[in-house]
């Protein structure tokens, strides 16, 4: 079933400030009929695939079918096109408040609220200011729901690398029987497109929130370079948690690996902590996002 999100997020939306409100209208009916603050739980009990709810498994099923190496260079040559929006990190913030994620398992809460979450434990653990900035703005990719995606299998859910074969280390991996590459003659190949060892940089990963929120800061931003691999590739398990594609990579992503597996548990683990208040922790986030953001940005 296409959520309300996806049926209000066509390429033809246009993005004033009545748009939205009507989005968020729409949105906010879904969210309070499923909203419920999520339990207290351990830690093997978070991404369980196995156990999760229909939405999940038929999300994860039409994005292991769409997300094809065509789609992908399609998606990125339209990101170069368009222009979306102007705002600053709090506003896309407040934007993105109301979508749920029809792709995770592990939390029904608002997106805002999973920002704060994230951000607040690694503040708690005493890690610097540009990690905590880090945590506040990770999936304010996922406003590409507002900016004209196809639905949310183009935006949210774990990533992996098209143009090679589909790794068995992405969860459902038997999904991909309907995906064209699968059968295509060089797309299905251990290296595909790929030379042995050619590194991230130079592999297509599923287009979504982690590569444009990557694209959009990169130049906007004075985030150091863990930073930007924390957003870029949070969302790769495969890579950084099941160690997959290991012919693909160097040395260089030997390196970053240490600072993505070290943002996990907080985007992860921090999906059961207490709700926190947007209102109180405004000023603080603030000043953070003051330091590390220009006042408006494109998105
Ligand atoms: O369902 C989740 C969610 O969409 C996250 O934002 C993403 O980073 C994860 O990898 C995914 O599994
Ligand atoms: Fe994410
Ligand atoms: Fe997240």
């Amino acid at each position: 079933m296409p959520s309300a999100v996806a049926m209000t997020s066509g390429r033809d939306l246009d993005i004033t400030s009545d748009a939205i409100d009507e989005v968020n209208v729409i949105k906010g009916k879904l969210w309070n009929d499923t909203s419920e603050f999520d339990e207290a739980k351990d830690k093997s009990q978070f991404r369980d695939y196995e156990a999760a709810c229909d939405r999940v498994k038929d999300f994860y099923k039409e994005q292991h079918e769409k997300q094809t190496l065509a789609f992908n260079i399609k998606a990125r040559v339209e990101f170069k096109s368009k222009k979306r929006a102007r705002m600053g990190v709090w506003e896309a913030m407040e934007m993105l408040n109301t979508l749920i994620d029809e792709s995770d398992p592990d939390t029904s809460m608002s997106q805002i609220e999973h920002l704060l979450q994230t951000a607040e434990a690694i503040r708690r653990d005493g890690k610097p200011e540009w990690m905590q900035v880090t945590g506040l703005v990770h999936d304010l990719g996922k406003l590409l729901l507002l900016f004209g995606s196809e639905g949310q299998w183009d935006v949210v859910g774990d990533t992996f690398v098209v143009g090679c074969k589909f790794s068995d280390k992405i969860i459902y991996p038997e999904t991909f029987k309907n995906n064209p590459d699968t059968y295509d003659a060089v797309y299905s190949t251990e290296y595909g497109i790929y030379k042995p060892h050619c590194g991230l940089d130079n592999v297509m990963l599923s287009w979504g929130h982690d590569e444009y929120l990557y694209n959009v800061f990169k130049d906007q931003s004075s985030l150091p370079a863990e930073a930007l691999a924390m957003i870029r590739y949070h969302s790769f398990y495969p890579w950084h948690r099941e160690g997959a594609y290991s012919h693909l990579t160097n040395d260089k992503d030997a390196r970053i690996l240490a600072a993505v597996q070290a943002f996990n548990p907080y985007d992860l683990y921090s999906k059961s902590d207490e709700p926190c208040d947007p209102v109180k922790l405004r000023p603080y986030y603030e000043r953070l996002i003051s330091k590390f953001f220009p006042p408006v940005l494109d998105w």
